[in-house]
């Protein structure tokens, strides 16, 4: 509605950005132009990195001990290896604490979840990751829905995802 008739007066705008002049008389109504504007992710990425150092070195300042991660990893996927490794070392480079259990390729279902259950109930753990790819005998989204909405980093958990 508001980008038809901007149109009409002979601008054009996608209602976020200020309207831009132009002769174009456009017929078409839902035809919008966005200013483009380029991501610096490293920097994005850098300020996240500060936010977060600062709030947990508030909290070891105040007398409370560093948020604990754990990370779940079953079998010698080296993709896994590769994301695991780079998650620890993104908890180490904030100040979180970080833990890596590495299980075999024939983990059973009942151990991994037994796992899960033990993590969930742990008062010293505040985060549970479950690196995916699982072996092909266990149920991700059982393992996924095992781990506590509250510890559940990854938001994999279905009341964390939102859909069933
Ligand atoms: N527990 C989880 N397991 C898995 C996840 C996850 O988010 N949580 N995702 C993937 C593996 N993974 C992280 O663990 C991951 C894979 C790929 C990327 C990614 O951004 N790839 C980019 C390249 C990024 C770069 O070059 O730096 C791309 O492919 O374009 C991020 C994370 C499965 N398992």
């Amino acid at each position: 509605m508001f980008v038809g008739r901007c149109v009409l007066l002979g601008l054009v705008t996608c209602g976020r950005h200020k309207p831009l002049n132009t002769s174009l008389r456009c017929l078409h109504f839902t035809q919008t132009r966005c200013r483009a504007q380029l991501l610096d992710g490293k920097k994005v990425a850098g300020d996240i990195y500060q936010e977060l150092s600062s709030e947990v070195t508030g909290m070891v300042s105040e007398g409370r001990r560093a948020p604990h991660l754990v990370l779940v990893r079953v079998g010698g996927d080296p993709a896994s290896g590769s994301y695991v490794k780079n998650k620890t070392r993104a908890a180490d480079k904030i100040g979180i604490q970080s833990t890596v259990h590495h299980l075999p390729a024939d983990t059973s279902q009942s151990t991994l979840l037994s796992l899960v259950n033990q993590l969930n109930i742990d008062p010293d753990v505040d985060g549970i990751l479950v690196q995916l790819p699982l072996p092909g005998h266990v149920e991700e989204k059982l393992v996924c829905n095992a781990v506590i909405p509250e510890k559940d980093v990854d938001g994999f958990h279905v009341l964390n995802i939102g859909k069933d």
